[in-house]
């Protein structure tokens, strides 16, 4: 297939948004304001460094690289609307393969309501995906990281360190109980949209979505409110079979590991049971894990009280590029 039948072949038919103008096809899409905010981000992954063709099938390659952009849009309070996906294809994928990817998008796309509009397609060395999101929330009412305040709760939603578990179960076989939930909580993660969107009810969030791990998304909320955070360890939710693998795993994991793809975020005492309610409205396992510190200090920092109650400064330490 070349560049153009392959463009033909993934292009739809029909778009889902009213907003769309013009979709596939031209220079550039083109999509007609709303009177609400538009909300973009993209994020990026690479063979070998994100995926290995060992551990997904282009099917969950294509599936989880939107579900990670997905959400980010989540994070922010947004509806997701489109995507853009600029890809970089090695001349060994079989055109089966490609199209197995872009079903894997479609799969989640189709639930979010979601069109394609645009993209780029390139041959080179190694897969690389970078997907372009975008959506929208009512003016003014993005949910963002520098919103916390001292003697807010401190909240995550699902389960923490199943997407490693998933991983390190792919990665050496064995015997593991639930072995297909935890390939599924790695290769098929569900973005939290439809939580985050029911937040809207509630006056202040902050919010951050569990890319590299608690640990580093609780930093970063930290680092934009200039508050310091504590995490009780011993709270952070887990799945009950997780208790299978090693203790020091099982830590690293749920507080280091990442592509969680859950939310984390802190709200005001008098909101919680109104967060509570969307909780249970939205089918979403929700969890108190600490608080904003009431602490006057300069220092924004981030504390994980152990199982010991020892209260210690926790590592900005998750999966981090370039260090
Ligand atoms: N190369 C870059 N050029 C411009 N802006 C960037 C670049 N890389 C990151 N940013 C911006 O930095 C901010 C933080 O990005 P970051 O990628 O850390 O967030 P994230 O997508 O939530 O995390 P993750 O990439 O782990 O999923 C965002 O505003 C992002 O747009
Ligand atoms: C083959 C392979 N090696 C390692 C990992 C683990 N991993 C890669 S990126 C990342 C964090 C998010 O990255 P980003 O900050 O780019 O969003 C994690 C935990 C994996 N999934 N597959
Ligand atoms: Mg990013
Ligand atoms: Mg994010
Ligand atoms: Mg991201």
């Amino acid at each position: 297939m070349d560049e153009f039948s392959f463009i033909n072949s993934i292009k739809q038919q029909t778009y889902k948004q009213s907003s769309v103008v013009k979709g596939i096809g031209d220079d550039a899409a083109v999509f007609r304001n709303t009177s609400q905010d538009i909300v973009t981000a993209v994020d990026t992954f690479v063979e070998e460094v994100h995926f290995s063709r060992a551990t997904m099938d282009p099917f969950h390659i294509g599936y989880r690289s939107l579900a990670a952009n997905i959400s980010d849009l989540a994070a922010m309070g947004a509806t997701p609307a489109f995507y853009l996906v600029s890809i970089v294809i090695p001349k060994h994928w079989a055109d089966e393969e490609l199209t197995k990817l872009y079903k894997g998008m479609d799969n989640l796309a189709t639930i979010h309501n979601m069109d394609l509009i645009g993209g780029d397609t390139v041959s080179g060395k190694e897969l690389s995906i970078s997907i372009t999101v975008i959506g929208f929330v009512s003016k003014g009412n993005a949910r963002y990281r520098s919103s916390a305040k001292p003697g807010d709760i401190l909240f995550v939603t699902g389960t923490l360190g199943d997407s490693q578990a998933g991983f390190h179960i792919l990665n050496n076989p064995g015997r593991f109980k639930e072995k297909e939930y935890y390939y599924n909580k790695h290769r098929m993660p569900e973005p939290r949209v439809a939580f985050a969107l029911e937040l809207g009810s509630l006056s202040r969030v902050a919010l951050n979505d569990i890319s590299d791990g608690i640990a580093n998304e609780a930093n970063e909320i930290s680092e934009a409110s200039k508050v310091s955070i504590t995490i009780y360890e011993d709270k952070l939710p887990t799945s009950t079979s997780y208790k299978q693998f090693p203790v020091k795993l099982q830590r690293e994991w749920k507080l280091f590991g990442g592509e969680d793809f859950e939310l984390v975020g802190t709200v005001a005492k008098a909101e919680w049971e109104a967060m509570k309610l969307v909780a249970e409205r939205t089918n979403t396992p929700l969890k108190e894990v600490g608080y904003v510190d009431f602490s006057k200090s300069d220092e924004h920092k981030v504390f994980g009280v152990n199982q010991k109650n020892k209260k210690k400064l926790l590592e900005k330490k998750g999966y981090t590029h370039l260090e």
